[in-house]
């Protein structure tokens, strides 16, 4: 649990001289503390981009504060949010038949590992209403036929609202989002995907990679978008396999690997650690 007073500074603007002094001598001129900080200025987009846990000192005026860095951010053009650090953000899980990311996430959820309220669980499937009952959590049956699609994203979009949810997280959930839920979901909808993208995109990925005899597999957490799992990645693993791993040994060994690829990239967004930069991201886990 983060101590009091302490908060989460988000910054990216322009890459210019001067622009993290600026930002620390604004945060050391109101006597606020650096507990953490992470800075990186990405030459392909021009961007710099700063995340800083702080600490303020107690009984400080933070809306005053906040005027202050807004109009220093005016002046450089910078876009930047302030957070309490113990700001949980809420969370939609959806999976299909396949349970093991869904469990993982419950579990991190229950001793507070995941930086986010899980706030419901949707399925197309009714399996994961176990999940649901145990931790004691709203289940949505959303069905999906491909004449249904439509509806059942309407449905979706209404949970989504409804919950309060401020991102969606894809565990294992075997359905192509449309394109215009992707629209609606863009920069907080993330996936995993069972395979060390780009390779593999699409169905089946552990067929795919058996038939090409790969000595790698992996999974990759990435923001969904409306070119099948081709969105920003977040994070991935890759583990070594041999000519012996048939398919189902590849899911078996998968399994572990696409659970914490996902839950490190469901943290490392809850805690604002994730920057959009010229198509990619920049992660300061
Ligand atoms: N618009 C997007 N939707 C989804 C993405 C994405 O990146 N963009 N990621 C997938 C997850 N996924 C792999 O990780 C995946 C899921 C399902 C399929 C697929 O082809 N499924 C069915 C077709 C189902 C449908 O049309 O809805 C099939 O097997 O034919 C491919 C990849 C989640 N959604």
């Amino acid at each position: 649990m983060a101590e009091p007073g302490s908060y989460i500074l988000r910054t990216e603007a322009k890459d210019e001289v001067g622009i993290l002094a600026g930002v620390t001598g604004l945060l050391a001129e109101h006597s606020i503390s650096i507990a953490e900080s992470h800075d990186f200025g990405d030459p392909v987009s021009g961007k710099f981009f700063i995340w800083v846990r702080m600490t303020c000192p107690e009984g400080m005026d933070m809306a005053a504060f906040e005027k202050r860095f807004a109009g220093f951010a005016e002046w450089r053009k910078m876009q930047f949010s302030i957070r309490p650090a113990d700001y949980r953000p809420r969370v939609l899980l959806m999976a299909s038949k396949m349970d093991h990311c869904l469990s993982d996430l419950l579990f991190r959820h229950r001793h507070d590992r995941l930086g986010a309220e899980v706030v419901g669980i949707v399925s197309n499937h009714d399996d994961a209403r176990w999940h649901a009952d145990r931790h004691d959590l709203p289940f949505h049956h959303i069905p999906v036929a491909k004449e249904t699609k439509a509806e059942a994203e309407e449905k979706l979009l209404v949970r989504i609202e409804d919950s309060g949810a401020d991102f969606v997280v894809l565990a294992r959930y075997m359905q192509v989002l449309t394109d215009d839920l992707c629209r609606k979901l863009e920069g907080r909808c993330i996936n995993i995907h069972h395979s060390a993208l780009p390779s593999f995109k699409g169905a089946r990925p552990y067929h795919q990679a058996y038939s090409r005899g790969v000595k790698l597999i992996g999974a990759t957490a990435h923001y969904v978008t409306a070119d099948l799992d081709e969105g920003p990645i977040i994070a991935q693993e890759a583990v070594s396999v041999d000519h012996r791993a048939t398919p189902d040994r590849l899911i078996e060994l998968g399994r572990d690997i696409e659970a914490r690829v996902l839950a490190r990239a469901v943290r490392a967004h809850a805690e604002g650690r994730v920057f959009m930069s010229a198509g990619r991201t920049v992660v300061f886990d």
